[in-house]
This record gives structure tokens, sequence and C-alpha cells, in this order.
């Protein structure tokens, strides 16, 4: 399981998701391989929209957790679920040997109407937590918004919501991305007031092509910093010179952080073993 408190200095941890084919199961085998030699503290695993990939995401999560033996975090979306499904997901993670789940309320997945999201039996995140607690002995993450939930009115109701999720026994939270840290900086303040003091770890998605940052804000509604639309005017014809600039970019959130302080940093690695690889190197 997780062990937060006995960890000495920043915690490294890095997110995966399942191959959209299952035939290419054995790249991210390799991708993991390549991953583990550089010790995160844990990996992630993301959970397919509507669960058409939780079998990938509890196969997938076994390899990280007993071969590659690093702590395995699986990603559970509430959106499809309902009380049996979510049961049976459970003792299949728990045959596996994973014992660190993130609890979130998930996407509309592109299939699922709008009448059908409206009507999911699990509305939020809350309503999972206490589900997952009733069924094992978890180590439960939560993620949380710097830059508030798209679908928030105010950033005062969603860190609202925020303790809530937390109050139900949440042991850490795991930022959405975002590219200027003064707003994780603001935010972490606003968490402190509202009594918040479990671990938040930041996420930090490197952009090392043009084209991933509209998939990445439409996501998060996260915030560009000048920074980094210069950035992509600059290097964004040519992938080389984009990608050694989306690290350096990334490496700098990093070191900043740092500075300041974090409880740990959470790599959105899509998948890209020689960028996660990068990044540790030139921040830890
Ligand atoms: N896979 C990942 O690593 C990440 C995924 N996400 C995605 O972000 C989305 C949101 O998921 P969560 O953060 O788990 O959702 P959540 O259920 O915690 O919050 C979703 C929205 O509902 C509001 N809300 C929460 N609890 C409420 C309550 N009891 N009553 C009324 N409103 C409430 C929140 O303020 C927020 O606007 C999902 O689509 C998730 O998949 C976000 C960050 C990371
Ligand atoms: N709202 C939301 N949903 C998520 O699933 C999610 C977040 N936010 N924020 C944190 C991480 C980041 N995630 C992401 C981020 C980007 C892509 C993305 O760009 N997907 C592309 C291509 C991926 C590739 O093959 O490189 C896609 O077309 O799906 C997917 C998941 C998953 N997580």
């Amino acid at each position: 399981m997780i062990q937060e408190k006995e960890h000495k200095g920043v915690v490294f941890s890095c997110e995966v998701f399942p191959p959209k084919r299952d035939d290419d199961i054995y790249q991210i085998y390799k991708t993991l391989d390549e991953i583990k030699t550089l010790k995160p503290d844990f990996i992630s695993v993301t959970y397919g929209a509507g669960g058409s990939n939780s079998k990938k995401t509890a196969t997938i999560a076994a390899y990280i957790q007993n071969i590659c033996e690093v702590e395995a975090l699986a990603h559970m979306t509430a959106v499809g679920m309902d009380e049996a499904s979510l049961r049976a997901l459970l003792f299949e993670l728990k045959k596996k040997g994973v014992e660190n789940i993130l609890a979130l309320r998930g996407d509309k997945p592109r299939t699922m109407s709008q009448e059908e999201f409206d009507q999911r039996y699990f509305k939020y995140a809350t309503d999972l937590i206490p589900e997952i607690k009733k069924n094992g002995d978890f180590f439960i993450a939560g993620a949380c918004y710097p830059e508030v939930h798209p679908e928030s009115k105010n950033q005062e109701e969603d860190i609202q919501h925020l303790k809530q999720k937390v109050d139900l026994g949440l042991n850490c939270l795991i930022t959405q991305m975002f590219f200027d840290n003064n707003a994780f900086y603001s935010f972490m303040d606003k968490l402190e007031k509202a009594g918040i003091d479990i671990p938040v770890h930041a996420g930090i998605m490197p952009v090392t092509a043009a084209k991933q940052l509209g998939t990445s804000v439409t996501l998060s509604g996260s915030s560009v910093p000048v920074e980094m639309s210069n950035m992509i005017a600059k290097y964004g014809e040519n992938p080389e010179d984009m990608k050694k600039a989306g690290i350096e970019y990334a490496v700098n959130q990093i070191l900043d952080l740092k500075k300041h302080g974090v409880a740990g940093v959470h790599i959105y690695s899509m998948n890209k073993a020689d960028v996660t690889k990068q990044i540790y190197e030139a921040s830890f």
C-alpha cells in the first residue's frame, strides 16, 4: 500500500493509460519495464470511459504491482457503475494484489447519452468513496482542481465539495494538470484555510507535441501561460525541438514546485517512458 508518511523527500509518481487495442498490451509492459527503473513511489493507470477498459486497468495495475514491484494506483470512475459492478471490480483488484485506488466520478463517455449521464447511479466521487471503504481496506486517492473543476460555479463551492471528499477518508489528492505554478500555490493556500491537510501531488503534463495541448486543455480547462503559447509558436512545427522544449518546461515547473515544498509530483507520462525518464533525471 502507498505509505506517504514514511516517505522522505518529494514523492515521485507517474501515470499510464491502457492501450486502445488489445494487441498493444505488450507495448505498455515494455514502457512500464523502463519506467520502473526510475523507482517511482507509485504508478497510476487510467480507467476507460464507462468501464470498457476496466479489465485492462486491473490487468495493467497487477503487472505494475506484482511484476514491476511498484505500488499501483488503479483509477476507478463511478460514471458507468452501480453497487454490484463496483463490488466486482474491487474484488478483482484485491485478488490481483492492488490496494490503491483513485476514486473519480469520471468523464461522460462519448457513447453515453446526456440522459444516461444525468441518471448515473453514483453522482459524485463523494458517493463512491464510502462504497470502496465498505468493501475493503484500500488506500484511496482523489482528484482536485487548482483552476476549478469546469462544472463548478466557483472555487469556494469546489473546495467545499473537495473538503467533503477528504473528510470521507481520502489518503491523498492528485491535481488536475496545470501549467502555471502560481495557480497551484494560491490553491494550496485556500486548501490550508479550508482545513485540508492531506498530501497533494502536483499533476504535471509534459506538452511535447503541439496537438497535445488542445486535448489536454479541453479535458482540464487549465489556463495556458504566455510562456507556453510562445513555446508552441516557436517550436510547434519542429517535433524534435518541441519535445525538448516541452520537457524543459515541465522540469522548470517541477524544480520550482520542489523549492516551494510540494508533497509530490505526478507526471502524466502518457505512456512515454523516454520523456518521463528525461524529466525525472533533470528534476529529482
Ligand atoms: N484520470 C485522472 O487522473 C483524472 C481524471 N479527472 C476527471 O475529472 C472529472 C471529475 O472527477 P472527480 O474530480 O472525481 O469528480 P467530483 O465528483 O469530485 O467533482 C465533480 C464536480 O462535481 C462537484 N461535486 C463534487 N461532489 C459534490 C457533491 N457532493 N454535491 C454536489 N456537487 C459535487 C465538484 O465541485 C465538481 O464540480 C472526471 O471526469 C475525472 O475522470 C480529473 C483529474 C484526474
Ligand atoms: N477530465 C479529465 N479526464 C481525464 O481522464 C484526465 C484528466 N481530466 N486529467 C488528468 C489525466 C490526464 N488524462 C489524459 C490527458 C490527455 C489525454 C489525451 O491526450 N488523449 C489523446 C491521445 C493520447 C495518446 O495516445 O497520446 C486521445 O485522443 O485520447 C488522455 C488522458 C487522463 N486524466
